[in-house]
């Protein structure tokens, strides 16, 4: 049996599914303890069962690195707290069952902790994260979260959030499957930075029995069930592959010698000294809002400073484009964002939480300025969700009163990019951000598996308002760089699209740049203007991408 989805990361192998259990559930306001048990019996399995989850966390922490060691030691720290027992004791002693006293404890005790500020208010999310643990231990059900296995596997999950990804362990996951999420969600550029093979949008792979032998193709979208002697030749050969495709030599530059630089996408300093060593030209997008998430106070100017300094302390005589602070739908941020929008890809995100929130974006833009001093990297800023003409002026005046000389905007309204000429009056540069872009153009929510199809940056639309910006940054008068910073970046087929469509930078993860280098290298300029062309004129996403691949033969040769 084979399912379809939509392949998001390259890479062909073959594993073992394990399913993301589900969410935990509310216990019912109220929920008596049983009567057949005693409150001290019920303290007693309450206190068994929090052990029993520090354990888990513990014994996974040894196993893990970096950040998610990090993320589990704590909260295996927070899954005996004093507090927190003594509260749902209480609570039991009150009548109320186990499950329900812990979720009731631990409601007050985040608060409180949120209520202490800085470093105390980001632990209440661990106190959330042992609560439903501890529930699901007491229920005798999975807990919930990244599963652990003892060999690496296949994960198979609806879709991903952004604080699963933390425990995200790449050595003990081998591919993603999801059978919700799109082309750009979180889960698809997760996949792409840690270099997993990926499928989203798989309809019916939620069906999909622990243990069931599966082969994933990352760049075809398929997942085949108790595979044979076929995929696991496929599968062999792509390691090959692989290892060849792991080395970047720093050029990004078509056949005949035009210089495309290969910048990199990244979330903190962290990233930025992969990407330095991987081989990145410069940072083409920093996700600033990457450095705070989870925070809900508003880092401090220093905190700032020292997030910002860190990545330009990795490039330094390079180029890093640093955009401020996209807080908003995929990426909340409780300091800057309203959680009761009714529709927040339409709301009050990005630049636009500067009318709501006033002072934080001067802030950053003054930690910005005050990181650049001292430091060799050549340093651009760029707002999100930039819309019309007078808000790039005003971000760019924004920008000046900071003393930043290279203000920019990110084009990924359709609205910034039909009226792009009149933007560049304003700023030096734009950064096109595919993601959002082909959301709106297509508007298709980003996040939603049946919505694939449609946001596609292969959409003929889109490739159409990219050709328009570019023609908007070289119109009369100006001559203005137009990169691109969105996922299309890292398709290698794409990226010659997009090279001939008059782009001049790419940005992406690391992981991306060497086979996007050697795709690119194997066609003129020329070439790349003919193959864009190819693809404004087709009749759809998949007419473009197919035409455009089929004329590329080297991603057969690269298996991507
Ligand atoms: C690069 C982009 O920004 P983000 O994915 O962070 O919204 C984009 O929208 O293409
Ligand atoms: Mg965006």
């Amino acid at each position: 049996m084979t399912f379809t989805g939509v392949g998001v990361s390259p890479g062909r192998v073959l594993g073992t599914v394990r399913q993301m259990p589900a969410q935990v559930s509310e216990p019912p306001a109220g929920e008596p303890l049983d009567p057949s048990t005693s409150a001290e019996d019920a303290a007693a399995a309450l206190r068994a069962a929090s052990s029993a989850v520090q354990a888990d966390l513990k014994s996974r922490a040894e196993r893990a690195h970096g950040d998610a060691k990090a993320v589990l030691q704590a909260t295996a720290q927070m899954a005996t707290d004093s507090m927190l027992l003594k509260t749902a004791v209480k609570h039991i002693d009150r009548g109320l069952s186990a499950e329900r006293a812990i979720w009731e404890a631990s409601a007050s005790v985040a608060e409180m902790l949120h209520n202490l500020g800085g470093y105390m208010a980001e632990r209440s999310t661990d106190v959330f994260d042992v609560r439903s643990r501890i529930v699901a231990q007491l229920r005798g059900v999975p807990a919930p979260g990244i599963p652990t296995a003892t060999t690496p596997f296949v994960l198979v999950a609806e879709d991903l959030a952004p604080a699963d990804t933390a425990t995200l362990d790449p050595d003990q996951i081998i591919a993603l499957v999801t059978s919700g999420g799109g082309p750009q969600s979180h889960t698809a550029i997760i996949a792409r930075a840690l270099g997993l093979p990926a499928v989203v949008a798989a309809v019916g792979a939620d069906a999909l029995a622990d243990g069931t032998e599966v082969y994933i193709d990352g760049a075809a979208g398929t997942i085949v069930v108790d595979p044979g002697a076929e995929e696991l030749a496929a599968a062999t050969a792509w390691t090959a592959m692989a290892s060849r495709l792991s080395d970047f030599d720093g050029n990004g530059r078509t056949a005949d010698g035009h210089l495309v630089p290969l910048l990199a996408n990244v979330g903190g300093a962290k990233d930025a000294v992969a990407a330095a060593a991987a081989g990145a030209q410069g940072v083409g997008l920093l996700r600033t809002e990457f450095c705070f998430l989870g925070r809900d106070t508003e880092p401090s100017i220093e905190e700032q400073v020292e997030a910002y300094r860190g990545v330009f302390d990795a490039f330094g005589g390079k180029k890093v484009v640093i955009r401020t602070l996209d807080a908003g739908a995929d990426k909340p941020l409780p300091f800057l964002t309203d959680a009761t929008e009714p529709n927040p890809a339409l709301g009050v995100r990005g630049y636009r939480t500067d009318w709501t929130t006033p002072g934080v974006l001067d802030r950053q833009l003054a930690a910005i300025a005050s990181a650049t001093e001292g430091s060799a990297a050549d340093v651009w800023v760029m707002a999100p969700m930039i819309a019309t003409v007078d808000e790039a002026e005003h971000f760019a005046s924004m920008c000046a009163s900071a003393g930043l000389k290279t203000p920019g905007v990110m084009v990924e309204i359709p609205a910034a990019a039909l009226r792009s000429e009149l933007i560049f009056e304003h700023v030096e540069f734009a950064s096109i951000g595919t993601n959002d872009l082909t959301q709106y153009t297509m508007a298709a929510d980003r996040q939603l598996g049946p919505l694939a199809a449609l946001n596609s940056p292969w959409q003929p639309a889109v490739l159409q308002l990219i050709g328009l910006t570019v023609a908007g940054a070289v119109a009369e008068g100006h001559d203005k760089p137009v990169g691109v910073c969105g996922e299309a970046a890292a398709d290698p087929a794409l990226a010659v699209v997009l090279t001939g469509l008059g782009v001049s930078t790419l940005s992406m993860t690391s992981r991306a740049l060497a086979a996007v280098a050697a795709v690119l290298a194997s066609v003129t300029l020329d070439q790349a203007k003919d193959l864009a062309q190819l693809a404004l004129a087709a009749p759809t996403a998949a007419a473009a991408k197919e035409s455009v691949r089929s004329r590329l033969p080297v991603l057969a040769e690269l298996g991507l």
